[in-house]
């Protein structure tokens, strides 16, 4: 009777954990993207969950960073680009006129796949964003953010002697650790990423890897890849394009063991793309 009992919790506690985080952070819907005549993305409906890992695939010019820069309207910023459907974040619809795009991006940070640190000191590249949006009263505030920011990016360790120094001067991944400490310090909500680790040799690149999973607990992150074993490693979701639509979405270990579409099976075996 115990024993059943008991292996009834464990069951039930089994299940509790093994849930899915349901919650969705950003919905797209429908997301049309033209670029000048050319368009570039067909209806895309997509949702981003809360603390995962959602991992964007695809050949080449399949669409997949300009959905990406969709989800912070940084499509906004490219002249012959118009933007069509509907996006969310906390279900409110961030291409509304109301919406200050300054904020949107802060709440919604990106890191591009050439680390591109200010030619600034690495103390500056990170007290950048929040003397900007005004996060912080007081220098010693600032001097916080900086230094939990640079912790949080797994940083702090090899500069907290030498934040006076550029960082233009640390390694590439290094360097593409203070943007994503640069991203962390206005506190966003969700990292954007494209292709973050393309520029890295290995070594720097398992250190990003391992610091995206750490990363989850606190943020919803959307990275961009072009490698199969990274999408594998380091995402919870996966979400396949193919010439500007999307071809299926879930969970990445199904994605990379039983897709439902021809196509995802047949790009993650190599087969094209
Ligand atoms: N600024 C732009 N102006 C005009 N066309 C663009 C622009 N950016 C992207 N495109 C076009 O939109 C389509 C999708 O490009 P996008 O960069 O989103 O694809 P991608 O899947 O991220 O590609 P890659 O893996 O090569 O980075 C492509 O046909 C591309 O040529």
């Amino acid at each position: 009777m115990n024993i059943m009992t008991e292996k009834t919790l464990e069951e039930v506690v089994s299940s509790e954990m093994n849930k899915p985080n349901e919650a969705i952070k950003m919905r797209g819907d429908k997301v049309i993207v033209h670029y000048g005549e050319k368009q570039a993305l067909f209806g895309v409906d997509l949702n981003i969950r809360e603390h995962q890992v959602t991992a964007l695939i695809g050949p080449s010019g399949c669409g997949k960073s300009t959905f990406l820069r969709c989800l912070n309207r940084m499509n906004d910023t490219i002249d012959s680009a118009r933007v069509g459907g509907k996006i969310t974040l906390d279900n409110e619809d961030i291409y509304d006129p109301k919406i200050d795009v300054v904020e949107l991006r802060a709440r919604v940070g990106m890191v591009f796949q050439k680390p591109n640190p200010f030619p600034k000191s690495i103390y500056e590249n990170v007290a950048y964003g929040p003397k900007i949006h005004g996060l912080t009263r007081s220098k010693a505030e600032l001097d916080a953010v900086v230094e939990s920011s640079l912790k949080k990016a797994a940083l702090w360790n090899e500069v907290k002697d030498r934040l006076t120094e550029s960082g233009t001067g640390l390694s590439g991944g290094q360097q593409q650790r203070l943007c994503i400490a640069r991203a962390i310090a206005v506190s966003p909500e969700v990292i954007l990423m494209d292709e973050p680790c393309s520029a890295l040799d290995p070594i720097a690149t398992a250190k990003v890897e391992e610091l995206i999973d750490e990363l989850r607990e606190n943020y919803t992150i959307v990275i961009v890849t072009h490698s199969m074993q990274q999408a594998a490693r380091v995402s919870q979701r996966t979400a396949m394009f193919h010439l500007g639509y999307l071809v299926e979405e879930g969970p990445t270990d199904k994605m990379f063991t039983n897709p439902d579409d021809k196509r995802t099976q047949d790009y993650i075996t190599g087969r094209f793309g």
